[in-house]
């Protein structure tokens, strides 16, 4: 089933708009994600007005979890992954708190992999490595999909990242990241040159950044985006609540995060070390605390 109309990317993909870090904004005219997105907000809505019913903060895998400080993390997020997933079950709010909301999102997850495999198949042509040879790294559909809130807060406490983090500088452990947000400002990516971008992008825009997996794979040929949320540069005295839907491709648990082959340079070692996406995943979640 493709319900994309991928020339938009394909057309992109002629003009060289994938760079070494990130991939130029993708407006998503595809109806279907459209629609889901739009949805997704909606129950993100719902699901804060039934906080009391249903607390949304949900430590799965991954998460950038509380921060070992006075500092206070001002967001929420709701992570699922794969619906078939033994070893990190989803963990549903009661159908009839947010009756829908599961097979919405399950639904979604679906689709933002169909995405993502499309986009790695353009990275394989970039890249010229062989056909379906990064999907196959991702064949399992490891993968994470994350509603986030952030509350309104005073806009001078987001402006001391030693009062009030959104979200500090990291970069996703993954190997792309899809991001959807809501137009409120922001977000912002590091460029190469050490300065800080604010993305302001409306919210069918696609922000399709590198992950550190894809990193290691090309032996930092492609940079992971260095990415924070902080106050928008338009912020007045208090600052809005913000919503985003992330979805993090994910390689196979079992799979190397090593340099592939195909990257690797004859003359010298590899920059990264050979261990599975789950030792990898373990290892940058230890790291946080
Ligand atoms: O809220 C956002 O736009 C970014 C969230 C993010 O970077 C993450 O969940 O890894
Ligand atoms: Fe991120």
């Amino acid at each position: 089933m493709d319900t994309f109309d991928f020339e938009e990317l394909r057309t992109r993909r002629e003009k060289s708009q994938i760079t070494n870090m990130y991939f130029e904004i993708l407006a998503c005219k595809n109806q279907q994600l459209q629609r889901h997105y739009t949805g997704a907000e909606l129950s993100l809505n719902l699901a804060e007005r039934q906080k009391h019913a249903f607390n949304m903060v949900q430590i799965h895998y991954l998460t950038e979890v509380t921060v070992p400080s006075a500092r206070k993390r001002v967001v929420e997020s709701y992570d699922i992954g794969p619906n078939n997933d033994d070893l990190y079950p989803n963990i549903w709010p009661p159908e009839n708190t947010l009756p829908g909301f599961q097979a919405f999102m399950e639904n979604f997850f679906d689709i933002m992999n169909i995405f993502k495999d499309a986009l790695l198949g353009l990275l394989e042509d970039h890249y010229e490595v062989s056909k379906g040879r990064f999907s196959a790294l991702h064949n399992m559909a490891q993968n994470e999909l994350r509603l986030l809130h952030y509350p309104d807060i005073k806009t001078e406490l987001l402006k001391d990242t030693k009062k009030a983090v959104r979200f500090g500088q990291h970069t996703d452990f993954g190997t792309i990241t899809i991001l959807f947000q809501a137009p409120a400002g922001g977000l912002y990516f590091r460029s190469m040159n050490g300065n800080w971008n604010e993305i302001l992008s409306s919210k069918t825009d696609a922000i399709i950044t590198f992950g550190d997996t894809f990193e290691r794979w090309t032996n930092g040929r492609v940079h992971a985006g260095v990415h924070c949320v902080q106050a928008p540069s338009q912020a007045q005295d208090q600052t809005g609540e913000r919503y985003a839907i992330a979805y993090f491709g994910k390689a196979n648990r079992n799979q190397s995060v090593g340099v592939l082959p195909e990257f690797a340079n004859k003359l010298e070692s590899p920059k990264y070390e050979d261990m599975t996406a789950e030792e990898y995943n373990q290892y940058r979640m230890l790291s946080l605390y």
